[in-house]
C-alpha cells in the first residue's frame, strides 16, 4: 500500500497475472470504471438482477421502519382509546416482561407489548415477533430445508455430468471449459423449457438438458465468446423469486477418475502389497491409498478403469488440455464470478442504515463487478516455470510407493498418489528429484505416511529452485537457468528409532548425491534439508524443526555440504535484477518471471514517486517492497515469519539498498491503525 493519493492505493487493486493451467493472481482495477470499455447502453442490466433485488431490499428495509413506526404511533394512540381496537396491538414482548420472566411491567395489561407468546398477534406484514416461540420455530424449519436444498443441489451438480455424459455423441468427453451448469430452475422443467428459456433471451448455445425433478440444467457453448456473452446474460437473472446461479461443471473424467480410484484397491493383488509395511502392517497397501479411513473400500463403484485414475497431470492442471487462450478466458471468468459474489456477499452485510459505499453503488453499472476486470495477464513461461513443488508420499492405485500428487482430496477418501508425469508446470529437475526419492523409498527401511492412521515417517518432499537471472525471450530450456536446488523432506520421527533414523537419512542424502551426479545432465544440489512434522495437518507449522544433512561427495569421497547450520541453507533467485536469498520455509512467488510482471504492474497502478512511503504488508523474503524501493522513498514490510523478515533484511543488504525497513509482526487491524504509526515514528 502506498501513502501516496488515496486514488493510488494499491491494496484495493488487482488484476490476474496468468500460471498456465493452474492458479492465477487476480488484478482488477477499481479506478479504471470511468474508462469502462463497454459503452454504457451495450453494458448488461438485467432486469430482475440480483443487484436490484439487494438495493431493493435496502430500501424496503428504509420503507419498513417507516411503515414501522408510523404503525407504532397510530397504535399508541389508538390504544389510549381502546386498546382493543388495534389489530396490531401486542406484536411485540415488552422488555421488562423478557427480563423479569413471570413478572408483569408497571403498566399491566394495559402495557402495549405483549408479557407472554398468546397475547402475541402477526404483524402488520404477516411475520412474527423474531423474539416468539412462532418465529423461532419458522426459522429454523427454514434453515433446516435451506440445508436440505443445497445438499440437494450438491447431488445435482454430482448428476449433472451423467447427463453432460448422456446422449449427446461426445461421450462424455466435454470440454469442461466451454460448458457450465444453471442452478436454481424450476424442478418442473425440462430440456424444452430451459431451451425457449435461452432463445427467448437471445442467448446463444450449443446444447443445453435438463431433467425433470432437478433444480440444476447443463448448458454447453460453441467458444469462449459465446459462453462469455451467456454468462454476463444469465448471471443475476431470476426465475420466480429465485436467482440463477452460473456453476462450473465437474468433468466426468474427473468424477470416474474418484470412482475408479475409490474401487482400484479391490483389484490390486495381495501379492503387489508393499512389503516395507513396518508399523504399518495391514494398513499400507490399499487402504492407505484409497479407502474410507478405516480400511472399508466401497465396493458399489467399481465401474472404473484404474488407467483412467492414473493422471496427476489431470488434478495438478485441470486445464492443461486446454488451449492457453482458452485457459485464459476460462479464468477470466471464473474470477468475473468470484468478484460478483463478493460484491453481492459486501451488499447484504452492509448493516441497515449504513449507506453503501460507492464501489457498491457503482457495481451495478458494470455488470455487478466491484470494479472494472481488465483481464488476463499471460505468463512469460508455460511450462516448467514452477520453482517450487511439494509432491506427496504415498502409494499409487497399483499400491507402489509413490512420489508426485494425490488423485483426489483425502476429504473424499482419496489418497492415492501419482507421479507428476506430463504435468506442464512442473520443471524436468523436480520431476527427476521425485523420481530419485521414490526409488530410494521402495527399500527404506522405514514406513511411508499414512494419512489415515497418522503414521509413518515419510511423508513430503519439496523442491526448491534458484535460477539464473534471465528474461523470457531469452529462453529456450527453463531447465537450463536453474543453478540451485534446495531439497525439503518432510519426516515424522515420533516414534522411531533415533539409530535406524540416522542410517535412513544417511542413506537418502548419498541416493539424492548419486541421482543428481548420473542424471545428464548432473542436477544442481545446493541443500537438502529434514523438517520433522509430527503432526496430524498436511502443513507442517512454522516452528517445525529442521536440520540440514551432510551431502556426501556423489564418488563416496567427503561430504561437500560444509555446513549442517539451517541458518545457512539457502538458494538466490533475481526477480528485476535483483538477487535474493531464499530460506527453506520462507514464501517466494513460484512464477518468478510472472512475479516480476505482476509486481512492476502495481508499482505503476500505485503511481509511485519519491515521497511515497510503500507498506509491504505480509512481504515474505520482501520482494515486492525491494523490487520497487528505487521507486519510492521509503518502504516499510511487515512479516510474521520471522526467517522471511531475516532474509528480507539480508535481501536488501545484498542489493544494496538503504530505504527498506522490515518488522517482524503480525498484522491485525488494531496493528495497522496503531503499530504502523509507532513504525513510522521511531525508523
Ligand atoms: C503469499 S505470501 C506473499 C509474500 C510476498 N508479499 C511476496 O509476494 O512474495 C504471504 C506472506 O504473508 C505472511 N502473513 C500471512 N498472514 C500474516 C499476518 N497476519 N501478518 C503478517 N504476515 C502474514 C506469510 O508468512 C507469507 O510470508
Amino acid at each position: 500500500m502506498a501513502s501516496s493519493s488515496p486514488k493510488n492505493q494499491l491494496s484495493s487493486s488487482s488484476e490476474t497475472l496468468n500460471l498456465p493451467t493452474e492458479t492465477s493472481l487476480t488484478q482488477t482495477n477499481p479506478m479504471n470504471t470511468q474508462d469502462s470499455p463497454i459503452p454504457p447502453e451495450q453494458q448488461i442490466q438485467p432486469s430482475n438482477n440480483q443487484d436490484d433485488t439487494a438495493t431493493t431490499t435496502g430500501e424496503k428495509r428504509k420503507r419498513e421502519k417507516t411503515t414501522t413506526t408510523t404503525t407504532e404511533a397510530e397504535a399508541e394512540t389508538e390504544t389510549e382509546t381502546d386498546p382493543s381496537l388495534n389489530p396490531f396491538h401486542k406484536t411485540s414482548l415488552c422488555s421488562y416482561f423478557r427480563r423479569h420472566m413471570g413478572a408483569s411491567c408497571s403498566h399491566g395489561s394495559a402495557c402495549k407489548y405483549a408479557h407472554g407468546e398468546e397475547e402475541l398477534r402477526p404483524r402488520p406484514d404477516n411475520t412474527w415477533d423474531p423474539t416468539s416461540e412462532r418465529a423461532k420455530k419458522a426459522i429454523k424449519l427454514d434453515t433446516t430445508n435451506n440445508n436440505d436444498s443445497k445438499e440437494e443441489d450438491e447431488d445435482e451438480e454430482i448428476m449433472m455430468t451423467d447427463i453432460a455424459a448422456d446422449g449427446d455423441g461426445d461421450g462424455g468427453c466435454l470440454d469442461t471449459g466451454l460448458s457450465k451448469c444453471l442452478v436454481h430452475l424450476p424442478r418442473k422443467w425440462l430440456s424444452d423449457h430451459l431451451r425457449k428459456f435461452l432463445s427467448d433471451q437471445g442467448i446463444l448455445f450449443k446444447s443445453a438438458k435438463k431433467k425433470k425433478g432437478m433444480s440444476v440444467g447443463f448448458l454447453s457453448f460453441e467458444d469462449a465468446e459465446q459462453l462469455k456473452k451467456a454468462i454476463e446474460e444469465l448471471e443475476g437473472r431470476s426465475i420466480g423469486n429465485k436467482n440463477i446461479k452460473v456453476a462450473d461443471v465437474i468433468p466426468r473424467q474427473f468424477e470416474q477418475k474418484i470412482k475408479s480410484a475409490m474401487a482400484a484397491p479391490q483389484n490390486i493383488p495381495q501379492t503387489m502389497e508393499p512389503a516395507l509395511d513396518g508399523e504399518n502392517a495391514g494398513i499400507s497397501r490399499p487402504s492407505d491409498a484409497i479407502g474410507d479411513g478405516d480400511g472399508n473400500n466401497d465396493n458399489s463403484t467399481q465401474d472404473g478403469s484404474s488407467s483412467l485414475a492414473k493422471c496427476a497431470r489431470d488434478v495438478a492442471t485441470p486445464l492443461a488440455h486446454m488451449p492457453y487462450d482458452d485457459q485464459l478466458e476460462h479464468k477470466k471468468n471464473s474470477i468475473m464470478q468470484m468478484l460478483k459474489k463478493l460484491t453481492r456477499n459486501a451488499r447484504k452485510a452492509c448493516p441497515n442504515g449504513v449507506s453503501l459505499p460507492e464501489w457498491i453503488l457503482r457495481s451495478r453499472e458494470i455488470g455487478g463487478l466491484p470494479c472494472e476486470l481488465e483481464g488476463i495477464l499471460e505468463s512469460p513461461l508455460r511450462n516448467g516455470y514452477r520453482n517450487k513443488c511439494e509432491f506427496s508420499v504415498g502409494y499409487s492405485l497399483q499400491g507402489k510407493p509413490t512420489v508426485g500428487f494425490m488423485l483426489g482430496n483425502f476429504r473424499e477418501g482419496v489418497t492415492a498418489v501419482e507421479e507428476p508425469l506430463g504435468c506442464p508446470n512442473v520443471s524436468s529437475v523436480a520431476c527427476k528429484y521425485a523420481s530419485i526419492f521414490q526409488e530410494f523409498l521402495q527399500q527404506s527401511g522405514l514406513p511411508i505416511w499414512n494419512r489415515f492412521k497418522n503414521t509413518g515417517f515419510w511423508r513430503q518432499l519439496t523442491v526448491r529452485e534458484g535460477r539464473l537471472p534471465r528474461k523470457a525471450a531469452d529462453i529456450a530450456i527453463p531447465e537450463a537457468h536453474i543453478s540451485e536446488v534446495m531439497l525439503i523432506v518432510q519426516v515424522s520421527s515420533l516414534g522411531f528409532d533415533d539409530d535406524m533414523i540416522t542410517i535412513e537419512l544417511r542413506g537418502l542424502a548419498h541416493a539424492f548425491t548419486t541421482g543428481a551426479a548420473g542424471s545428464a545432465p548432473p542436477l544442481p544440489l545446493t541443500a537438502l534439508v529434514i523438517q520433522d512434522h509430527q503432526g496430524l495437518s498436511n502443513v507442517a507449522p512454522a516452528d517445525a524443526p529442521l536440520r540440514t544433512l551432510l551431502l556426501p561427495n556423489a564418488n563416496g569421497g567427503s561430504e561437500v555440504q560444509a555446513t549442517s547450520n539451517v541458518a545457512e541453507a539457502r538458494i538466490h533467485d533475481y526477480i528485476s535484477n535483483l538477487r535474493f536469498s531464499i530460506s527453506p520455509t520462507a514464501f517466494f512467488q513460484v512464477n518468478t518471471l510472472a512475479a516480476e510482471k505482476l509486481y512492476s504492474l502495481a508499482g505503476d497502478w500505485a503511481g509511485l514517486g519519491p515521497d511515497s512511503l510503500l507498506f509491504d504488508i505480509c512481504c515474505g523474503t520482501g520482494t515486492i517492497g525491494l523490487t520497487l524501493a528505487d521507486r519510492v522513498g521509503m518502504v516499510v514490510g511487515i512479516e510474521m515469519n520471522a526467517s522471511a523478515v531475516s532474509d528480507a533484511h539480508r535481501n536488501a543488504e545484498i542489493n544494496g539498498i538503504k530505504n527498506c525497513r522490515f518488522v517482524c509482526a503480525k498484522v491485525t487491524f488494531g496493528f495497522i491503525l496503531f503499530d504502523l504509526v509507532t513504525i513510522c515514528n521511531t525508523n
